[in-house]
């Protein structure tokens, strides 16, 4: 008894957070619905009971004929203003603001979306909670508001209703209120029935939606077309059909028995139990006059109709109040990292410089530790290479100095500092960062390489050098809009497609347009030629003197560039030192290098890159 009191509060509480939120993005809306919904249960109450009452009355003292066609005619006329009020609301305020609603709903959500640390994305639980929101919001928030002004006003109606009809004989309103009980009983184990469905099915849903997005993505099409994989996607989405079949097998039967009952309870002895009264008392008792028969009927199906609706918007409470948890929790998760932080611990570059000092990171859920141990220091104007094979922790140990994750233990420090002091959006912005999965939007050029909107002459020319740095500006010139050329054809026809070596030049492009103290270079030349990655990195030290730069890269002929390696496996820094310290060494890293180095002479490539070895090791 005490979890149901505690829930009906708590769904409570929660309609109310959705009724604030509509409120501060949209009051008049919120006005509006209630204005309206006051108009609809006026002209019903008004008809119902004191229309039918005026015009039986007038009929049964004779009044003047003139005095009720005047009566007749101004309701005619107030009813004619309320339509109309109503026409214009559903038809041109109510889509209008509903857009409205939803856009600052949204927006609210992507940023929310866009704030939360990554570590939320590859947690289901969250990532969950975040789809249902997302695909609940907007219906919630107009239920919300509907369901609000229905509640106050259906009440007022039926509480009009009912004291007349208590007028005519009190027994009546028992044919009304028993009823509404059962209804408002079953209604509520249908809604709670509804909800196990719905998250039952979450899961099988989330595959069907799964291959809808990948069949639609255009960065999956090759991969689709020239391999079998079509049909293990095909197979996923009939699993997902299969559950959601089977979780609406599962409550089948049981949704069918409620719904009979709701519906029995609610039409049958609701409409037809005070009319069998009623001419009970007219006919057999004869204890009212045929007039309040009348004015019974007209007042019982309104006066039930109120209370239908005000049952059902009960139970509407409570089923708002369970999907509105979803919204309202993702709405309120703190993270554990405050990505959108104010600035009142601003960082202070210039950079002298930064530190992993015994550094231990396990994701959520993993078994093992993806680094260990990890100690190294990047200073001004060094260049750092993290070298090692696939899954060694270069890009984790990268997340972690960008502070897309906090260590599970040990510290990053900045000129001395924990960098949890700072201010984590002044702190990011000592960075300028190109990871390996990139990403290119479907914008301009221009935007793709700040990341930002295009404000000035000075932006168009700082997106042009960064262009030139990452050597891809002769193509880009070479477009017909230039800079302004909208990459992909996602939206625009116009749209250009570059090759995946065009488009990492271009996602390079954008470190060099940030006004960043580290450049970090998380091997986003994977689809470059040995001698284009070659050539960037040599323009990026060029560029790059006075910053600190930590490169990523397989191929050893660029790692052999920086001023340190690090060598990492399993999660641990193994060798660490100058090219010529880890050669003379010959440890791991030496073998990697000589293994490569071979390859390249064989296949006669990137002779350009060994040579500065060749030349060292003579
Ligand atoms: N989001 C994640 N959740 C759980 N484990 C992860 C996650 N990302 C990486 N890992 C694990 O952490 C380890 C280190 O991964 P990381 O991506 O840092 O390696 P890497 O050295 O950059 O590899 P590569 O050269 O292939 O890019 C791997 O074993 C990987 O499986």
């Amino acid at each position: 008894m005490r979890d149901i009191y505690r829930n009906a509060t708590a769904n409570i509480a929660n309609n109310f957070f959705v009724f604030r939120l509509a409120w501060s993005m949209h009051p008049q809306r919120v006005i509006a619905d209630f204005v309206i919904q006051a108009g609809r249960q006026f002209s019903n109450v008004f008809f119902a009971v004191y229309f039918m009452k005026y015009l039986i009355e007038s009929i049964s003292n004779q009044r003047d004929f003139q005095q009720i066609l005047y009566f007749i005619i101004m309701t005619l006329a107030m009813l004619l203003a309320l339509s109309l009020l109503d026409n214009w609301y559903m038809h041109r305020f109510r889509p209008l603001s509903d857009i409205r609603l939803y856009e600052k709903l949204y927006l609210l959500l992507f940023r929310k979306a866009a704030s939360v640390e990554l570590k939320c994305f590859e947690d289901h639980e969250f990532y969950n909670k975040y789809t249902k929101a997302i695909q609940e919001a907007d219906q919630r928030i107009s239920a919300v508001l509907d369901n609000l002004s229905r509640i106050i006003f259906s009440s007022l109606a039926a509480i009009s209703i009912f004291t007349v009809m208590y007028s005519i004989d009190p027994w009546v309103l028992l044919f009304a209120f028993l009823p509404i009980i059962g209804n408002f009983y079953f209604g509520k184990k249908l809604n709670g029935l509804q909800f196990h469905q719905n998250e039952e099915s979450i899961p099988y849903r989330r595959k069907m939606d799964y291959v809808n997005r990948v069949i639609y993505l255009s960065n999956y099409a090759k991969e689709i077309r020239l391999s079998r994989i079509f049909s293990v996607l095909r197979d996923t989405y009939k699993e997902g059909y299969e559950g959601v079949v089977s979780v609406i097998h599962k409550y089948r039967v049981r949704a069918g028995v409620i719904s009979f009952f709701k519906l029995f309870l609610t039409f049958t002895l609701i409409f037809q139990g005070v009319l069998l009264y009623g001419a009970y008392l007219a006919m057999v008792k004869q204890s009212i006059p045929i007039s309040s028969f009348i004015v019974l009927g007209t007042a019982m199906v309104s006066g039930a109709w109120a209370l239908i609706r005000l049952s059902d918007s009960i139970v509407e409470v409570n089923k708002n109040g369970i999907y509105i948890e979803n919204l309202k929790g993702f709405l309120s998760y703190d993270s554990e990292i405050e990505e959108n932080a104010a600035s009142d611990r601003p960082c202070t570059p210039p950079l002298q410089h930064i530190a992993f000092r015994q550094l231990h990171f396990t994701y959520d859920g993993a078994k093992t530790a993806s680094l260990q141990d990890i100690t190294l220091e990047v200073h001004k104007n060094e260049k750092i290479a993290l070298v090692g094979h696939n899954g060694a922790g270069k890009s984790t140990l990268i997340k972690l100095m960008m502070r897309l994750y906090d260590p599970t233990k040990g510290e990053i420090v900045l000129n001395g500092r924990n960098i949890k002091a700072f201010d984590l959006a002044s702190y990011r912005s000592l960075f300028g960062t190109v990871f390996q999965d990139f990403k290119i939007f479907s914008m301009t050029i221009a935007e793709n390489v700040l990341m930002r909107e295009v404000e000035n002459d000075a932006d168009r020319q700082l997106v042009i050098e960064s262009l030139k740095k990452s050597k891809v500006y002769d193509k880009v010139a070479a477009l017909p809009n230039g800079i302004d050329t909208i990459l992909t054809k996602e939206f625009d026809d116009e749209g250009v497609v570059l090759s995946g070596g065009e488009y990492q030049k271009i996602a390079i492009a954008r470190m060099f347009a940030r006004p960043a103290e580290i450049l970090i270079l998380d091997e986003p030349t994977s689809a470059l030629d040995p001698i284009a990655e070659y050539e960037i990195f040599e323009s990026m030290l060029e560029a790059c003197k006075d910053k600190a730069v930590v490169i990523i890269s397989h191929r050893m002929s660029s790692a052999m560039l920086a001023d340190r390696i690090y060598y990492m496996e399993d999660g641990m820094i193994r060798e660490a030192g100058s090219h010529q310290e880890l050669m003379q060494s010959k440890g791991k890293y030496a073998e990697l290098f000589l293994k490569q180095a071979e390859k390249y002479v064989d296949q006669e490539e990137l002779s350009e890159a060994v040579k500065p070895y060749e030349v060292q090791q003579t």
